[in-house]
């Protein structure tokens, strides 16, 4: 069995909708290896962009526990769902997993705007406590090498999405978290990307949770969750 770096236990997580709490996940349970790959399924709303943010700390749950690389989070209990503060060193223990262990790829890709794509690279892996010096190589090989000193307004959202990935990879993360990383590109820059994706996973021994609506990017992944299939949906 290989080294554990996800557990989820219980994870349960709804949103107010006037007087009620629409429930999003329930009473969700899984464990994920170093080294692996899960795909989150499941139809538009079936909350698998809430259980991203809820794994890297953006959103808080209701019940459950979450342990990323031997850090444990549980759910505050003290006062009702959606009313709940998050303490000053939770929050502080999250902000430190997102900038050391946890690399996000989201929608829009998160690159500071008044930075060249290689700058951004260097921050990031600066951030992580990585070497800032090696980030080129990254960029080479999301095929984008040449565009080194444009700025992210200057490039495509495709170039962009790679430079996003460039940055993930330069902070050697120990959990990819994507949601739709292909989702804007077309299908042959699609592939490139998530073969790239793939490939770079596989060589750092990261592990990865993409959410997607695209069956070939889900194949390629060890495991799939369908949260239409969870007792929420
Ligand atoms: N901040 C919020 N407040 C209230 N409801 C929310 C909030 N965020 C998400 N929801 C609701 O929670 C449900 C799950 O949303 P989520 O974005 O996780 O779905 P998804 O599976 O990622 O959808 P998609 O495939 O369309 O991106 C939806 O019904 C959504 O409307």
């Amino acid at each position: 069995m290989g080294q554990v770096l996800l557990m989820l236990r219980g994870l349960t997580k709804g949103f107010d909708s006037g007087n009620e709490r629409i429930p999003v996940l329930a009473d969700l349970t899984l464990t994920l290896d170093r080294g692996q790959s899960l795909a989150l399924m499941g139809r538009s709303g079936s909350g698998k962009s809430t259980l991203l943010n809820l794994l890297c700390g953006l959103e808080q749950p209701d019940a459950g526990v979450i342990d990323i690389a031997g850090e444990r989070f549980d759910a505050d209990q003290g006062g009702s769902p959606g009313h709940r503060g998050i303490g000053a060193e939770t929050a502080r223990r999250w902000a430190d997993l997102r900038r050391q262990r946890i690399g996000v790829v989201f929608q829009d890709a998160n690159l500071m705007p008044a930075l060249s794509l290689l700058d951004n690279v260097r921050l990031r892996a600066r951030l992580a406590g990585q070497d800032d010096g090696q980030c080129e190589p990254w960029l080479d090989r999301l095929g984008i090498g040449a565009l080194a000193n444009r700025y992210p307004d200057q490039v495509s959202g495709g170039q962009r999405q790679r430079a996003a990935l460039a940055m993930v990879f330069a902070m050697k993360p120990a959990l990819i978290l994507a949601d739709e990383p292909t989702g804007s590109l077309d299908r042959h820059t699609a592939d490139e990307v998530a073969h790239e994706l793939f490939a770079l996973q596989a060589d750092q021994g990261c592990a990865l949770i993409l959410a997607t609506h695209d069956p070939e990017l889900a194949a390629r992944c060890g495991q799939r969750l369908d949260l239409a299939h969870t007792a929420a949906s």
